[in-house]
Formats: structure tokens, C-alpha cells, sequence
């Protein structure tokens, strides 16, 4: 359900001035990407879901994983797990919400601002970060897009290994939001692979037990 209110999500820090503990504080938000655990697992009742750090952690050697030597693979794994960070304020937001795209944006850049000029003081790491940020949002490089790719198979790989593991009904919904969009060739190849092996286990679960 689409919602007029503007959402808000005050910044979760103000610096007073004490720029080591300003740092420090960032440190300990980002526990919180160790802890929020994945909108989509919860809204489908999944036990024990993964977190938003689990799925970027993934991500990150997902990209060590490619053979595209025309990729700067170490860009890849600094945006795979930096592509996320403002979900530490602002929550991981799923379609399923319905939040328009320019206003999901505004709420990250609003957080991402918080990080780099309230608690790492517009630091070279803070430039870094949000420049990272920046990139992946902007979806204008190669490294920017790949790394897009592999935060959509990064996630079906996750739901298939839902289906497997605890019995969770079928998550036909993350693999239409998904596969059907992936963009490089490496990546597609990866998804055909997890398709494969996702119809041979559903046809194994139709086999009589003792067949
Ligand atoms: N219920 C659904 N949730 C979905 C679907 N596609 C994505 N998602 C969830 C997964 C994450 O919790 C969140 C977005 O993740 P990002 O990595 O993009 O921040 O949305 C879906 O088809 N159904
Ligand atoms: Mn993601």
C-alpha cells in the first residue's frame, strides 16, 4: 500500500564535537547491519533470516568470483559491501512498500550524509564511502552495474537455499524480481546454473520416497 506521508528517519547521530567518538559511533551503527534482518525473509516468515551485512558479505566474494578481467574487481567488492550501508538508518526497504524510487534516495543520501559529515567528518574514508555509495546509486559504471547484478543473485541464490533448508513454501516472487534482470553475461550464466539446480531439486521433492 502506497502511502502520501513523507517518511522521515531522524539522523541517528549529532557530533559534539569529539571527532574520536563521533568515529567510534559509526563503528557501533554499523552493528546494525550486523542485526536488521532482511525485509523480504521477514514478510514471508522465513525462521532465522539472514542479515543486511550476511547479504553483502556474500556479494562481496560473489565479485571475487568473476573471471571479467575488464572489471576492477577489488571497485566490485568495496561497492558490494558499502551498497547497503544507509539501511543502517533507513531500514532495508522492500517493493513490497511501495516506496517511490526518488524518495527511498532522498532517505539514503539523507543517512549516508549523516555518516560522512556528522560522525567521519567529510574525512578522505568519509569521501570514500559516499563516493562508493554514489557510484553504485548512480548505476553508471560497469563495476557499479555488475555489483546490481550480483545483489539480484546474490538474493535468489539466498531464497533458494530458503527453500532447501527450512521448508519455506516456494519464493517464486525473489526469483521473478531477479533473475529475469540480471545484465552480465558471467552473472546470467551464474543464474541459469541456480534455475537448473532449483527445478532439479523440486523434481527430487516429487519423487516417491522409495523410488
Ligand atoms: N517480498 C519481496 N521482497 C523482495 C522482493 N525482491 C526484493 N525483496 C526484498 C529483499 C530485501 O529485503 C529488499 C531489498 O533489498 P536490497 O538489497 O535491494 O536493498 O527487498 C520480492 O520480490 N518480494
Ligand atoms: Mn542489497
Amino acid at each position: 500500500m502506497s502511502t502520501d506521508r513523507q517518511r522521515t528517519f531522524p539522523p541517528l547521530y549529532k557530533s559534539d564535537g569529539d571527532e574520536p567518538m563521533d568515529r567510534l559511533s559509526f563503528f557501533h551503527i554499523l552493528e546494525r547491519l550486523k542485526t536488521q534482518k532482511r525485509t523480504g525473509w521477514v514478510d514471508h516468515k522465513v525462521p532465522n533470516p539472514e542479515s543486511i551485512a550476511d547479504h553483502m558479505y556474500r556479494m562481496a566474494v560473489l565479485a571475487l568470483c568473476c573471471s571479467d578481467e575488464t572489471l576492477d574487481i577489488p571497485k566490485c567488492v568495496m561497492l558490494a559491501v558499502v551498497h547497503d550501508l544507509a539501511e543502517a538508518q533507513v531500514g532495508d526497504i522492500a517493493p513490497r512498500e511501495n516506496i517511490p524510487k526518488e524518495e527511498k534516495r532522498k532517505l539514503e543520501e539523507e543517512a549516508m550524509h549523516n555518516f560522512v559529515y556528522e560522525m567521519l567528518h567529510d574525512s578522505p574514508p568519509a569521501r570514500r564511502i559516499k563516493a562508493l555509495w554514489k557510484e553504485y546509486e548512480d548505476q553508471l559504471t560497469p563495476e557499479a552495474r555488475f555489483v546490481k547484478d550480483l545483489d539480484r543473485f546474490e538474493m535468489a541464490s539466498q531464497a533458494f537455499e530458503y527453500e532447501r533448508s527450512s521448508g519455506t513454501a516456494s519464493l517464486q516472487p525473489f526469483f521473478d524480481s531477479s533473475l529475469p534482470y540480471l545484465r552480465h553475461p558471467e552473472v546470467q550464466s551464474w543464474g541459469r546454473d541456480l534455475e537448473r539446480e532449483r527445478a532439479e531439486m523440486k523434481t527430487a521433492e516429487q519423487q516417491p520416497l522409495h523410488s
